[in-house]
């Protein structure tokens, strides 16, 4: 468990904080939990691919928990991918980093010990040396936060850096080739059987490298999928100072994250398994229920803050919830035209399940950027939202709020257009801030949807049984003709 700090007092002296690393670790301040067990004797037993924000206020969490507990062989190595995000920052405090758990009382940190190294993504030799990390037989699981679209291009373009899948099929085909089983690769990624997905995408980078290794890789590999829920925003240099000034410790790589956390698995590994249920994580037969009610309850409210704030002032989610327009129709949404639909969960009451997780969009200590949440839309749209409204209109349901969502994003991407033709944002700047692999064919379409929303349907992912349903289409029309006008007449 994580301590409670108490909170200093404003205008308290100023603490000298002490630079993270491991020979501070023993003279931390007292209130901050760290690791139990000797950090170096840790073995490496897992390897994850994108070390983010995510996995180190989720997955590692767990394993820090099972290092903990005296199972030594689940230590990290991490490689970069896109990025090197902390990479640096990392090495120079060897690799261990604060936990920082915003809720209602004060923070409660934790160091976290359990990532043994943090390998570079980049030219040929930081290939090998990932390649080589994955395959070493010590390997056991590998888990994977890369982002949804990650897993519609399993293979890399000619003179690129190669996929996260290529990387495992590469390690794969070495262990193939000595004779070794393969590893578990765990998908903790946020999209509807990521197993699945993450099995699919390896095979397909494995049969580009050899068909019989593809053969191989289907009969006896495993791809569990999973459900991994934790509210963790990027750390803003606001959180390193409190950590800094009011908690006493330097770490130029600290992550924070919402005191709620879990994590469901599905039972299907190969070769060791670490004891995960020791950890606190829910290993069952078939996670499918609790990935459509996370999926459709938080994500989905993620993503109507995100869109449907981004024509008010607010910037956060605490804020949007607060806001009688947005936080009534969100809280609306979930309640009467999502909930109904679903399926019942074991173990899970579904009204408590509700309940918490509008207590988590509220939590004003996380206060997520609504900008965070309205990248990724199209994925997002298709993942979380779709699924409620497709089953809400082919079953004559009510719909009417899962509509104004979707129109709040054309909306959004409309005024994306306005930016991109007046000259006050160029496309890669859109790019980046959006990061919406659909952007491109999007932008043109949502710019003219008030006066003709179909062929922004025609071209929008998942949404071609919708688009032939002609009341559902008139209602998008009047929701996103009305707000274009509403913001013409608020400019003028
Ligand atoms: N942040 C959260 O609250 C949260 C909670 C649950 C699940 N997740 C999932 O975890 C994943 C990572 O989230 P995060 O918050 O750590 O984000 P992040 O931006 O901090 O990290 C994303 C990581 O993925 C890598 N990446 C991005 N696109 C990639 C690609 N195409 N190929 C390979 N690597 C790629 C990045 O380099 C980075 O290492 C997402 O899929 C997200 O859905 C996040
Ligand atoms: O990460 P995405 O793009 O799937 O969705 C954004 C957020 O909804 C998501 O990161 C949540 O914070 C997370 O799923 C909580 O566990």
């Amino acid at each position: 468990m994580l301590r409670p700090i108490p909170a200093r007092q404003p205008g308290g002296a100023p603490t000298t904080a002490l630079r993270l690393g491991l020979d501070t670790l023993g003279t931390l301040p007292p209130d901050i939990a760290r690791p139990s067990y000797d950090v170096r004797s840790l073995q490496p037993g897992v390897v994850h691919l994108g070390v983010g924000g995510f996995h180190r206020a989720h997955q590692a969490v767990y394993l820090d928990r099972l290092a903990g507990l005296g199972h030594r062989g689940w230590g990290v190595r991490g490689i970069g991918l896109r990025s090197n995000s902390h990479r640096d920052a990392l090495a120079a405090q060897d690799h261990l980093y604060t936990v920082v758990e915003l809720g209602t009382g004060a923070p409660r940190a934790r160091v976290v010990g359990v990532l043994t190294d943090y390998l570079p993504a980049g030219g040929t030799a930081e290939t090998d040396a990932a390649v080589a990390a994955l395959a070493d037989p010590r390997t056991q699981l590998v888990t994977v936060t890369v982002t949804a679209p990650a897993y519609a291009v399993a293979t890399s373009a000619p003179g690129t850096a190669p996929t996260a899948f290529e990387l495992v099929a590469q390690a794969l085909r070495i262990r193939h080739r000595a004779g070794l089983a393969p590893f578990t690769v765990l998908s903790c990624d946020n999209l509807p059987d990521n197993g699945p997905a993450a099995r699919r995408c390896v095979v397909e980078a494995a049969a580009a490298l050899d068909p019989a290794l593809a053969r191989w890789v289907e009969r006896t590999g495993a791809f569990p999928s999973s459900m991994a829920d934790r509210i963790t925003p990027p750390t803003s240099s606001e959180h390193r100072r409190l950590l800094r000034q009011e908690l006493g410790v330097h770490d130029r790589a600290p992550v924070v994250t919402e005191p709620f956390s879990q994590w469901i698995v599905e039972d299907a590994f190969v070769g060791e398994a670490p004891p995960l249920a020791d950890a606190g994580v829910d290993v069952v037969s078939d996670v499918r229920p609790y990935v459509a009610a996370k999926m459709r309850l938080l994500n989905a409210g993620h993503v109507a803050l995100g869109f449907l704030g981004a024509s008010t002032p607010n910037a956060t989610t605490d804020a949007a919830m607060a806001d009688p327009a947005t936080g009534s129709l969100v809280e609306r949404m979930l309640a009467e035209e999502v909930s109904p639909l679903l399926h019942p969960v074991p173990g899970l009451h579904l009204p408590t399940y509700l309940g918490e997780v509008l207590d988590r969009l509220r939590n004003p200590a996380i206060a997520d950027p609504l900008s965070r949440l309205r990248r990724r839309g199209s994925v997002r749209m298709r993942n979380y939202v779709l699924p409620s409204l497709e089953r809400a209109v082919l079953a004559g349901a009510p719909h009417l709020l899962l509509t104004e969502v979707v129109a709040s994003w054309v909306d959004h991407l409309r005024r994306a257009a306005v930016t991109l033709e007046e000259g006050r944002a160029t496309s890669e700047e859109l790019a980046e801030e959006l990061a919406d692999p659909a952007l491109a064919r999007l932008l043109g379409p949502a710019s003219r949807a008030a006066h003709d929303v179909r062929p922004f349907l025609a071209v929008a992912d998942g949404f071609e049984r919708l688009a032939g349903c002609p009341g559902f289409v008139q209602a998008l029309q009047q929701s996103v003709t009305d707000r274009e006008v509403g913001a013409r007449a608020a400019a003028s």
